[in-house]
């Protein structure tokens, strides 16, 4: 049947010979796919503005749809957790044009329909293996390329990590292959591939062969790529071969064995083609597309467009048709994902990792993203003691690769820690939570990590870790990405008990019967014994939890450390609060806890004269226990109160860079970063020393925090401006007093010797 179009200087036919689609009232091809993409039942009626495009120069006629603010509230609704549909909506144009837009009214009768699958008219199989799947309807990439892609055009397609794009270009595909297949009485052995899938990586290549085969099993697919060996390749290619799905190398590689005979392809895909770009392949890609027949259809995905990948769209695709299910402003990452950031040091990261991962992903799978193979291996074996995990990168062979992958997938261990080798388009079903251990490289490497979750419309969380001189870098990535992220503080210990407690007992109901039957008469023993307080011992045992957890700083996350709160009563103070009149209150009450106070902040709510500060557990407890001046409340913290802002001048930001940052001196380790890609690593900045840059601009520190071991490394410390006379570096503490009497306000004498203290 045939699409027509006539817009305002538009005219356009859409022939799609076999598809069974309804007619449209509207005809533009991106009007019609607009319709496709919106579902009458949830919209009642939808407006969107058409753009009319003119060609510059006298090109072919464009056509482009762009839904109103209305209008996207309602798709949104519409394509609930898919993702597809943003604020942009979907944008179709051939290429760069100018335009000038208009409104037109739709009623949106077709949509429902159009996105199930069982009406399009597709080949009976493939709708079938596709139902046994649970997938019944299309997703929006896949309605808004099905029509295009059916009729032979060339495409640049750009959605939403997890929305279905691997069916957008296999289900046309299958189709047109299953239709020249019904032509042939049987498959010739040996035959020619008729389509072939570059993929960037091994494992976004058996994924891709997975979907196809799962998909039409009656086509032979196979998948090549390097790290194994070339003989089972081989054979299979030349056993015959209706798709080829492989990463460029190893497709060289059987090119030039003449293993891999390319003058029947049809139809190329090239997924993730900036990741091609990324990975190193330009040139391979390019030595392939030149060896394709030049009759062909060509489909582009690809999240970014950079400028090699624009050039060989210009260079091998022929007058292709943009599809962007994502656009400029949009969120770029599906709905269903939960943004949290959580500020850490370098040292707590580790410490509070397993305790994010137990409360967030709550015994189901998750995946931590380091940015080195080292770092994936170290964080690996470091929460096997708490929580089943493994490494995957680089350096691990393909086949302990596919097999970590697998074990994964079948839920034998729960937390995967990998490179960004895994983080583009694979699809592990039911990934609840994301940890960025590491801050990713670039926007897209964190919405590419942050989709391995709520994919497919599902719902997950994506856990990013910062330290504080990544603050800024955080909030850059909430504008590049357009996403907010909640920013949180670790669980407590309790929280993480309860829950690990809970996690483990439902393990149980996967212990063997006969494994319970023999370990009973113990059990019995042991309950006769020890009563409830066996079973708990064990399920402490089985969490990790067999030494009492010790308490954890609030602020810095460091083990061992406790967070108390001091709050002072206005009537009893001169009307504000210092970080130094609490060293002071420290020195008077217990000067062992002045010795050992760790950070202190002060609480932003200005009706609330406070501060919370660390102190190692012993101290902490020790100091909770003495009697306190009248007019002050000291107790631990169990959740921080805000804060008043502490962030650093500058994290030498680098706009999603992946240059070096050039070391601004610090720490060997922190010289050992530099050589490291990306930003918010080699910054010079993330350690405890970057607290003195606080409002280093003026060339004087915030009072409103700072640390221990700033002062340790720094040797002279400032507060409101002037040196404290305090030299720590040695250990000693000079006593002598130059502030603010906390209780009257006036400056020379301590709280202790306060003609107007109570108490003394
Ligand atoms: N129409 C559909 N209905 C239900 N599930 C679907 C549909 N289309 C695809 N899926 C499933 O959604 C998941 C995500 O699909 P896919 O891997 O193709 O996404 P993607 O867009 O390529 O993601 P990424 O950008 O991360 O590579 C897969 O498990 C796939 O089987």
């Amino acid at each position: 049947m045939a699409l027509s179009s006539s817009l305002r200087g538009v005219s356009t036919v859409y022939q799609t010979p076999s598809l069974d689609l309804p007619r449209r009232t509207t005809s533009t091809p991106a009007l019609s796919l607009l319709f496709a993409a919106a579902d009458k039942s949830q919209f009642g009626g939808l407006r969107a503005s058409a753009a009319h495009f003119r060609p510059k120069n006298g090109g072919a006629a464009v056509a482009s749809a762009v839904a109103t603010p209305n209008s996207s509230v309602l798709s949104e609704e519409a394509f609930k957790g898919l993702g597809g549909f943003g604020k942009n909506s979907l944008n179709v144009s051939d290429s760069e044009y100018e335009s000038d837009t208009d409104t037109t009214a739709f009623s949106g009768d077709e949509s429902k329909d159009e996105l199930a699958i069982a009406s399009l008219g597709l080949p009976r199989r493939l709708v079938e293996s596709l139902a046994s799947r649970g997938i019944t309807s299309l997703f929006p990439i896949q309605r808004a390329v099905l029509v295009p892609a059916l009729e032979g055009r060339d495409l640049i397609a750009r959605a939403k990590t997890g929305t279905g794009k691997t069916l957008a270009f296999g289900i046309p595909i299958i189709k047109r292959l299953s239709e020249d297949d019904q032509q042939i009485s049987s498959p010739r052995h040996g035959r020619l591939p008729r389509v072939l899938v570059l993929a960037p990586t091994r494992e976004l290549a058996k994924q891709v062969e997975k979907e196809i085969k799962d998909s039409a099993l009656y086509l032979n697919t196979v998948c090549v790529y390097g790290g194994v060996s070339y003989n089972t390749q081989q054979n299979a290619l030349s056993r015959g071969v209706d798709v080829v799905v492989g990463t460029p190398g190893r497709i060289i590689d059987l090119i030039k064995s003449n293993s891999l005979k390319l003058g029947e392809v049809q139809f190329l895909v090239l997924d993730e083609a900036d990741q091609m770009l990324a990975v190193g392949f330009e040139e391979d890609v390019e030595m392939i597309l030149e060896k394709l027949p030049t009759k062909r259809q060509s489909m582009l995905f690809s999240a970014t467009m950079p400028a090699w990948v624009k050039k060989l769209a210009r260079k091998y695709l022929d007058s292709p048709l943009t599809i962007d299910l994502v656009g400029d402003q949009d969120e770029k990452l599906a709905e269903g994902i939960k943004l949290y950031a959580i500020p850490t040091t370098t040292t707590s990261k580790r410490t509070i990792l397993s305790d994010l991962v137990t409360f967030y992903a709550k015994g189901g799978k998750a995946i931590v993203f380091t940015q080195t193979k080292r770092d994936a291996d170290e964080v690996s074996v470091a929460l096997t003691t708490s929580i089943a995990s493994e490494a995957l990168h680089g350096d691990i062979s393909q086949h302990q690769r596919e097999r970590t992958l697998n074990g994964f997938r079948q839920g034998k261990f729960t937390v995967l820690v990998a490179t960004d080798v895994a983080a583009r388009g694979l699809d592990i079903p039911n990934v609840d939570l994301i940890i960025h251990y590491e801050l990713p490289n670039d926007p897209e490497t964190f919405v590419h990590r942050s989709g391995r979750t709520g994919r497919a419309g599902k719902e997950g969380s994506a856990i990013l870790m910062f330290t504080s001189s990544q603050r800024r870098t955080v909030r850059s990535l909430e504008r590049d990405v357009g996403c907010k992220f909640e920013f949180i503080s670790p669980p407590s210990v309790e929280e993480v008990l309860e829950l690990s407690a809970e996690q483990v007992v439902a393990t149980l109901s996967g212990v063997h019967p006969e494994s319970v039957e023999f370990f009973t008469p113990t059990a019995q023993k042991l309950i006769e014994e020890q009563g409830t307080g066996a079973l708990a011992a064990a399920l402490a045992q089985l969490s990790g939890f067999s030494q009492p957890p010790s308490s954890r700083s609030l602020i810095t996350h460091e083990q061992g450390l406790m967070t108390l709160q001091l709050t002072r009563d206005p009537a009893h103070s001169r009307g504000f609060l210092s970080a130094r009149s609490v060293t002071g209150f420290l020195s008077d009450v217990y000067s062992a806890a002045a010795d050992e106070l760790g950070k202190i902040h002060l609480i932003a709510d200005e009706r609330v004269q406070g501060a919370v500060f660390d102190l190692p557990e012993e101290i902490a407890k020790e100091l909770l226990s003495r009697p306190t001046p009248p007019g002050n409340t000291i107790f631990k913290v169990t959740k921080l109160p805000a804060l008043q802002d502490d962030e650093p001048p500058s994290d030498y930001y680098g706009k999603f860079s992946n240059r070096d940052r050039s070391f601004r001196g610090g720490s060997k380790e922190r010289r050992g970063f530099k050589t490291s890609q990306g930003w918010g690593r080699g910054s010079g900045a993330d350690n405890d020393a970057s607290d003195f840059r606080r409002g280093g601009g003026r060339g004087n520190r915030s009072d409103s925090s700072w640390s221990r071991s700033s002062r340790d490394s720094a040797n002279d410390w400032l507060i409101g401006g002037r040196r404290s006379g305090r030299s720590t570096s040695s250990g000693s503490r000079d006593r002598s007093f130059g502030g603010a009497c906390f209780i009257c306000g006036r400056s020379g004498h301590r709280a202790s010797d306060c003609p107007n203290n109570p108490a003394y």
